[in-house]
């Protein structure tokens, strides 16, 4: 799948599968005759359901898990609003290729494929409050690049990225999306101190303003006030929900770029499910704003899909439990 213009891209994201109702409706029946009070396991019971929907295999498994991490660079660095300098992005994506990162030890853990995919770190995207962030083909190229990481063996693809300045794309880009001014969804990002602070905050104002004729269509937001790794998780998202493949999403910037598919269509992240509430100070509203209920809530803010990952022996144990247990007619016990 690889889209030559945006409006084949939009026309797609208008037309989205649904998940299997059989395999899902077969995985609730198994949970009310599993030993344990109906509703005891409480989320493992909603988790293992949503699995077998989105795999349409009433005995969902987790074989093959896929992390995707995606890495861009952003012009609107120029700007002051990051704790870091813009070179930790290349730096970084040095250090995943050694194995050095946080995300290499959780993926390696839960026995999951990495793949890290630098998109053209080394040429920043345009300073936002200036001028759109990329041009068409260029969103188009990341979104391109996105979708064609998804690989049709996953048993659930978990999303995630590294770019510095990329919070503050992420939170103009949620503001362009759901409404607000930059004090809602600004955070602090790697940990910029409060002069960084309310420069990132008139930074976000100033480009809502450069291009608030531009925001109300959510691709054109991305394409304004995105960047590549933003586009390629969107693009990552979209794949997955073709395939019906279960998605996990991670932090603030995750999220932010995959909420542009459920603001393009109706229901878009019904088969994504996010890994952890970031300690970055807008995802908590964020998620309220997609009904989404993170899994975790370890003060994390790292990015890289390392919540994502985190969750992954969440499913786990939910599908154990679910494939493993015994009913109540096997181990002879009466039923409330
Ligand atoms: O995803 C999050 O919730 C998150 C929160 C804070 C920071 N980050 C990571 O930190 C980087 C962006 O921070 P900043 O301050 O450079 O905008 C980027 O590499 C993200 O992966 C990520
Ligand atoms: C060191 C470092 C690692 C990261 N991983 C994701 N974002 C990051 C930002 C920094 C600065």
């Amino acid at each position: 799948m690889t889209f030559r213009t945006i409006d084949e891209l939009r026309m797609a994201c208008l037309v989205l599968p649904e998940g299997n109702d059989t395999s899902a409706t077969a995985a609730a029946a198994r949970q009310s005759i599993l030993t344990k009070p109906l509703g005891s396991l409480g989320r493992l019971e909603e988790i293992a359901i949503w699995l077998a929907r989105w795999q349409g295999r009433a005995i969902p498994r987790l074989d093959r898990v896929h992390v995707l991490v995606f890495a861009g660079s952003h012009g609107v660095t120029a700007q002051g609003v990051s704790a870091f300098p813009a070179e930790v992005t290349a730096q970084m994506v040095q250090n995943f290729a050694r194995g050095g990162a946080a995300i290499n030890q959780l993926a390696r853990q839960t026995g999951a494929k990495l793949v890290v995919k630098s998109l053209e770190i080394e040429k920043p995207t345009a300073d936002f409050t200036q001028a759109p962030a990329m041009t068409a083909d260029e969103l188009l190229e990341a979104v391109n690049a996105g979708i064609n990481s998804v690989q049709d063996e996953a048993d659930l693809v978990c999303l995630g990225e590294m770019g510095i300045g990329n919070t503050t794309a992420a939170a103009a880009l949620a503001a362009a999306l759901f409404g607000g001014t930059a004090r809602d969804w600004v955070g602090r990002g790697t940990g910029v101190d409060d002069a960084g602070f309310s420069r990132k905050v008139e930074v976000v104002d100033r480009a809502l303003a450069h291009h608030a004729k531009a925001l109300a269509d959510p691709l054109e937001a991305l394409r304004r006030v995105g960047g590549r790794e933003l586009a390629a998780m969107f693009g990552a998202a979209l794949a997955s929900r073709k395939r019906r493949i279960p998605l996990m999403l991670d932090g603030f910037v995750c999220t932010a770029a995959a909420a542009v598919l459920a603001r393009l269509a109706q229901g878009g992240l019904a088969h994504a499910m996010t890994g952890h509430v970031s300690a970055e100070a807008g995802h908590r509203k964020l998620v309220d704003c997609l009904g989404q209920r993170p899994l975790l809530d370890l003060g994390m803010r790292l990015g890289e899909a390392s919540g994502a990952c985190l969750a992954v022996d969440i499913l786990r144990g939910a599908i154990a439990c679910h494939s493993g247990m015994a009913t109540f007619t096997e181990a002879g016990i009466a039923e409330g």
